[in-house]
Order: structure tokens, then sequence, then C-alpha cells
């Protein structure tokens, strides 16, 4: 993380024995840092087509057919810094921002304001991840392991590996688009998760199979974890974020509103829905 002088240095804490005594092992510190959001703000230009101009002029000097844009200030100056071990579950209300918040730490979506350092290139791992519905999951297969940098020969080899966990069967021959949307989306997620990311980002993927499957991917995450790499899990489910992470962010329209504990955060965050249920506002 080369841009973010001085940050990769607060990792190591370094032993200070006296000269001449033994040598003290080093108090354990924090972990290394592998994503560092600086006050990101993001803002997405909406274009809508606006009101009728009846009036000819008025039309003219408005600009027939010229869309209004409207601006959505989807995150609002948010900081925090992730570090290596650490599973880190979002999450906030629809439309809160935190899927935005995930593309943003991939590189997807560039901040308006602020910035985000990311060790290695952070993985998204979604819903969305781009694969191509008229070729054959067995074809897909091949194309996402090499756009998360395999090679041939090592897709290869992991092949059955993805197949069996994303628990399709014979459906890997047919093209994608005959899929259910909980197929195509477990093909997603097993083909991501075959490479060991040191971020990885994962939206929602845990909402789409049955409980054998998000089993399986809870376990995945775990040993990507162990393997000294980053989590992030966007879920709207309380059980799914308090079983695999320890620390969550709760985002509340576009802002950081808390971040600790994952059982602290996430119980602050059902009392608040609770609160807004009964007051009948959500
Ligand atoms: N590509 C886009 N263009 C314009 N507005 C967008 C775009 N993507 C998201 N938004 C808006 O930004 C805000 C945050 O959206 P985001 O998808 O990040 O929320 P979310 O918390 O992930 O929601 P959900 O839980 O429903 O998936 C919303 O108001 C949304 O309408």
């Amino acid at each position: 993380m080369s841009e973010v002088g001085g940050v990769s240095g607060v990792g190591g804490v370094s032993g200070t024995g006296a000269a001449g005594t033994t040598a003290v092992e080093p108090a354990p510190g924090p972990t290394r840092p592998t994503v560092v959001v600086d006050d990101v703000h993001v803002e997405y230009r909406v274009y809508a087509s606006g009101r009728k101009v009846k009036d000819q002029d008025a039309r003219r000097r408005r600009g027939a057919g010229v869309r209004r844009a409207r601006t959505v200030h989807a995150l609002k100056g948010v900081s925090f810094v992730a570090r290596e071990g650490e599973a880190i579950g979002v999450v906030g209300h629809n439309g809160s921002g935190k899927s935005t918040l995930l593309r943003t730490i991939a590189g997807l979506t560039l901040p308006s304001r602020g910035a985000v350092y990311a060790e290695d290139n952070p993985a998204l791992l979604g819903v969305n991840a781009a694969l191509i519905n008229d070729l054959s999951g067995e074809r897909n297969v091949m194309l996402g392991g090499l756009a998360l940098g395999l090679t041939p020969a090592e897709v290869r080899e992991r092949y059955d590996d993805i197949v069996a966990f994303a628990g399709i069967g014979e459906f890997i021959d047919l093209p994608m688009r005959t899929y259910s949307a909980g197929m195509s989306a477990r093909l997603r997620f097993a083909i991501a998760a075959s490479v060991t990311h040191r971020v990885l980002l994962v939206d929602e993927a845990l909402a789409v199979g049955d409980a054998e499957f998000q089993r399986r991917s809870e376990e995945r995450i775990k040993e990507l974890r162990e393997a000294a790499g980053t989590v992030f899990l966007v879920s709207h489910s309380m059980k799914s974020i308090r079983d695999t992470c320890e620390r969550a962010l709760w985002i509340d329209h576009g802002e950081l509103r808390a971040d600790g504990p994952a059982v602290r955060v996430v119980r602050a965050y059902e009392r608040h829905v609770k609160r807004l249920r009964d007051e009948g506002r959500a």
C-alpha cells in the first residue's frame, strides 16, 4: 500500500528490550492494514426526463428532450481501516450505500472525494460478477477464472471443486441463461471463492443458496480470513453477519453510523429497525 504513507507501519509493534537483558517478546499489536477508506464520498448523477415543457420558446430555451440531472449522495465521508484476518460485516437499510461502499473498495466506482487505499486488488464477489449468459457454465468458469488472474491450467485444476461447490450438477453444460437466479449466483460465488484473495468483498452471496450452501460459503469465508485475508460481507441476514464476522459497519443514509464488534453493531441496528417499525416508519 505504497500510497498510504505511514499506514503500513502501524501494524507491527517492535520489541524494546534493554541492552544486556533477554529480548522481550513484542506485545501482540493490531495486524497490518489491508484497506484504508479515507473520508470517501460517492455521488451519482442520475438523469431523468423532466416534465414536458408546453411553451415552444421555453422548450427551445431549455432544450427539448434534455434530461435533467439529480445527484444522489450515496456515501458521505466514510472512513475506517480494515486489517489482515478481519471479517467485516456491512449492514444498513435498503439504499443506505452498502453496495456502493464495496464497489468503491473494489475500484469499480470512483469516489467523488476522499480515497481508498488497498493492498492487492480487492475482488468483488457478488451477484453482479460479469459472466456471459449465452455461454455454458463450463465456459463461464474458465472466463471467470481468467478474469481473476488464474492461468487456463489453474482453472482446469480447480474446475471440479468449483462445480462441486456451486452444486449445479449437469446444468454446468447448459447456457447460464437457463439457470435460476440462485444457481447463477452460487456459480459466481464458487468461481470467485476458488482464489485466495487478500481482500474479498462479498455482496449478499450468502443469501442465494440453501442452508447447506450457506454453511459451505461461511466456511470458505472463514478459510480465506485465516489465510490472512480481509473479508467484507454485505448482508441483510443478521445471523450471517453474526456467525461470520467479528466486526461490523453500519451504513445509514450514506454515513458510517457505527463501527465495532459485530454483535454490538447488529444489536444496535436491529433496535433501530424495530424502533422505526414501531413508529410505522419502516
Ligand atoms: N449506478 C447508480 N446510479 C445512480 N444511483 C445509484 C447507483 N447505484 C446506487 N445508486 C443509489 O445510491 C444509493 C445507495 O445505493 P446502494 O446500492 O449502495 O445501497 P445498498 O445499501 O447496497 O442497498 P440494498 O440493500 O438495497 O442493496 C441509493 O440511493 C441508490 O439508489
